[in-house]
């Protein structure tokens, strides 16, 4: 699968100036709701990701929201498993979706639809495993984060991308003076 060519069809491949959830830069940036929004495409991309964990038994696939409750939805429909999410509990962290339900050894596997540092998805794995989930991977459409990320756990992505991000004390773009989008 092409997974770089279905963002651009999509026009969710967008170029410029932008600020990401981890407060780097970048002139990238991957909108994977304009992507997800096609669900025959959407549901490519789920199977897809969930073939890389085929010997995986799942009980449940979690997903930090917003942009991963497709996703999650997309690939534990593939792997007949359980689809929950986590969201942001306005204190930084995250919790698992009121009425859903983790049972203590269920085993998940936790899906992020873009990573680049990993803490968006880690917060998820932390409220799954604070109800005694067990992580057995964590899969991405895309991973920017250069190799940087240890989940302790198989990662796998559809892409590896190589994309520039900068701490805004060192980003070229706001020295040339390209205005910054937040998306
Ligand atoms: O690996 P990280 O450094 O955490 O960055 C990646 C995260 O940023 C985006 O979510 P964001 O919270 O911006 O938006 P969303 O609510 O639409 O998912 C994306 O969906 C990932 O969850
Ligand atoms: O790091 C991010 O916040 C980020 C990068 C990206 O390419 N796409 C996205 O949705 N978030
Ligand atoms: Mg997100």
């Amino acid at each position: 699968m092409d997974v770089l060519e279905l963002y651009r069809r999509t026009g969710a491949l967008l170029e410029g100036h932008f600020l990401l959830r981890s407060g780097l830069h970048s002139p990238l940036f991957l909108q994977s709701a304009a992507l997800l929004q096609h669900p025959l495409y959407a549901e490519a991309v789920g199977e897809a990701l969930a073939k890389l964990f085929e010997e995986e038994r799942v009980d449940f696939v979690i997903a930090p929201a917003i942009g991963g409750v497709v996703l999650s939805f997309v690939v534990a429909k593939a792997l007949g498993a359980r689809a929950l999410f986590a969201e942001k509990d306005g204190g930084g962290g995250m919790v698992i979706r009121k009425g859903l339900t983790v049972n203590p050894g269920d085993r998940f596997l936790a899906v992020e639809d873009v990573v680049t540092t990993g803490e968006s998805v880690r917060k998820a794995i932390r409220a799954a495993e604070a109800l005694g989930g067990v992580l057995v991977g964590v899969g991405a459409i895309v991973d920017r984060s250069k190799g940087r990320v240890d989940f302790g756990v198989p990662f796998r992505a559809l892409l590896a991308l190589e994309v520039p991000q900068y701490p805004e004390e060192a980003c070229p773009l706001c020295r040339e003076g390209v205005s910054l989008e937040e998306v």
